[in-house]
């Protein structure tokens, strides 16, 4: 089944009813909430109290040095016991889940149910929610790619029709087409233009409105509220650049002297001390040190984001928004060695931070730790193991003075950090599936292939354009982004098969316990 919808049209908030209807009817085991391995997709999943799928099938991000995949084998126990009681599985941000993904899963789920190998899913009824228009999977083919012939790497190509087989399935859709979070009703329509690429002149105009320098605004970054709202940006490296910039702004005008966590990094089990190797890893962006960021500015009370499930049940997940409080360090952990470009010269920095105390509003812990306020937790050091191109990024005189093998490539380093990073900017990742009260963003779109998303997932995150801000001027062609054919395509398939649901599922078919505003059909 497929619940469709565009972005607002309370897809989270209708998982959300189906998940208290499940646990209202004493049957909560029954039904399983996932969502792909992304920024964004983790913090919806942890909204719906859900896993990733990724870490469900025991996989690790991508460029650690080896998979380290789960092994699954008919008979596993542990396997077969946490699918036991599942019969239902919800697979939220459909758009981010790649084809190859959702084969594994699909393998897993089989041996897990051990079931005649043509029952898609081991009999499990999936439900797939979200949004084509919206991001697609990173370095994966979505599920509404279609595979050609010239395609390479054979199990992978297997993979990728096996899911577009269970895909073309799908016998049930229904499509969710009221707007719940656009209260702008002019706003709505540009929003809708902007989804199929039909903006006018009149809605460029009309964002126009919105860019910061425009006098008539009078809106200054400095003040509340707009001091306050995240800006919205395409590029890891941008948004390291303007949280660092914040960071600094906020310690100055509190008087406060600028501190920063170093991270720890080890290449063959040695703290690496070679000074120009170590910056060059530093500086790598986060989303290739598996999300352990090299330098950490922190402010007290500045925005911070999780960027590692640290107890998903709890709602402390990568992508968690949280407040930062306080560093516990020991006074010799100060780095005084240290200096770095990018921080004025009396920044301090700290090497081995004993942990953050960090407030997540949130968070589901409702018990006060032993002299800590509620919903502030302790965030410790986390290690990572991540690949560093050594040919790519290092002058050959300072891989020959850290002793790396002329023929290496990629060296593998491990690296101890604390997993967090400061919220004043964020991409636009991962805003996908977040309602936010203000926001600013921009539209001038990066170089290369632009997908539709880049253009209406970010303005789509508000209730009002009022709530908007532009940080500079944009030209109109950014709003004329097209979905792609196949993006088209599928489109069109679900809402055939939208029109034909009701007449192969006739209500008389069901009983109709009413919750939430939603009427919830249950085959009798
Ligand atoms: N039935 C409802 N009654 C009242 N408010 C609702 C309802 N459904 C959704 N909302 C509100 O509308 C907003 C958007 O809902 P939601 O996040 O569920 O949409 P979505 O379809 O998941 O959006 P996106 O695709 O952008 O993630 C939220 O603020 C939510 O609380």
């Amino acid at each position: 089944m497929c619940v469709p919808g565009c972005g607002g049209t309370g897809k989270s908030q209708l998982i959300r009813a189906i998940t208290k209807y499940f646990q209202l009817t004493k049957r909560g085991k029954m039904l399983r909430k996932l969502a792909p391995t992304s920024i964004a997709a983790a913090a919806a999943a942890a909204e719906i109290d859900g896993l990733t799928i990724h870490s469900f099938l025991g996989e690790s991000r991508k460029n650690s040095k080896k998979k380290q995949t789960r092994t699954f084998r008919p008979g596993d126990t542990k396997l077969e016991n946490e699918w036991r009681h599942v019969k239902y599985l919800i697979i939220d941000e459909m758009s981010m889940v790649g084809l190859s993904l959702l084969a594994r899963l699909n393998r897993i789920v089989k041996t897990a149910k051990h079931t005649n190998s043509d029952i898609p899913f081991g009999g499990v009824n999936v439900i797939f929610f979200g949004d084509y228009l919206q991001y697609s999977p990173v370095l994966e083919r979505p599920l509404y790619h279609s595979c050609t012939s010239s395609e390479q790497i054979a199990e992978r190509q297997m993979d990728m029709q096996c899911a577009q087989k269970l895909i073309s399935q799908m016998n049930c859709v229904v499509e969710l087409s009221q707007q719940m979070r656009t209260e702008d009703f002019r706003y709505l329509e540009l929003l809708n233009r902007l989804r199929s690429g039909q903006s006018t002149i009149e809605d460029y105009q009309l964002l126009c409105t919105r860019i910061v320098e425009n006098p008539k605004l009078q809106a200054s970054l400095r003040q509340k509220p707009w001091n306050e709202a995240p800006i919205l940006v395409f590029r890891n490296t941008l948004r390291t650049q303007i949280n660092n910039r914040a960071v600094l702004n906020k310690a100055m005008e509190m008087g406060l002297r600028l501190m920063v966590c170093v991270a720890q990094d080890y290449f063959q089990g040695k703290l690496i001390d070679d000074l120009r190797l170590r910056k060059t890893i530093l500086e790598l962006p986060d989303s290739k040190t598996e999300h352990l960021p090299g330098y950490l500015p922190r402010v007290p009370g500045m925005p911070v984001l999780l960027t590692e499930n640290v107890a998903t049940e709890l709602g402390l997940s990568n992508g968690t928004r949280g407040i930062f409080h306080q560093l516990v360090y020991e006074e010799s952990s100060a780095d005084i060695q240290f200096q770095d470009n990018n921080f004025p010269t009396n920044t301090k920095f700290i090497a081995q931070p004993k942990y953050a105390l960090v407030e997540f509003p949130n968070c589901k812990l409702d018990s006060e730790l032993v002299e800590l306020q509620t919903k502030s937790i302790p965030i410790s050091i986390s290690e990572q193991t991540f690949l560093f191109d050594v040919k790519e990024l290092l002058a050959e005189n300072v891989a020959k003075a850290a002793k790396i093998n002329k023929k290496t490539t990629k060296i593998s380093i491990k690296r101890k950090a604390l997993p967090l990073i400061p919220a004043y900017s964020m991409t636009i990742h991962k805003s996908q599936g977040q309602t936010l009260g203000k926001i600013i963003i921009d539209l001038v779109m990066p170089p290369g292939s632009v997908e539709v998303a880049s253009v209406y997932v970010p303005p789509s995150r508000v209730k009002r354009l009022d709530d908007l801000l532009i940080i500079r001027p944009f030209e109109f062609a950014a709003l004329q982004v097209k979905s792609s054919t196949a993006q088209r395509e599928e489109l069109i398939r679900l809402y055939r098969i939208a029109k034909t649901t009701p007449k192969r599922f006739p209500i008389s078919m069901y009983n109709k316990p009413i919750f939430n505003n939603y009427t919830i059909f249950e085959l009798t």
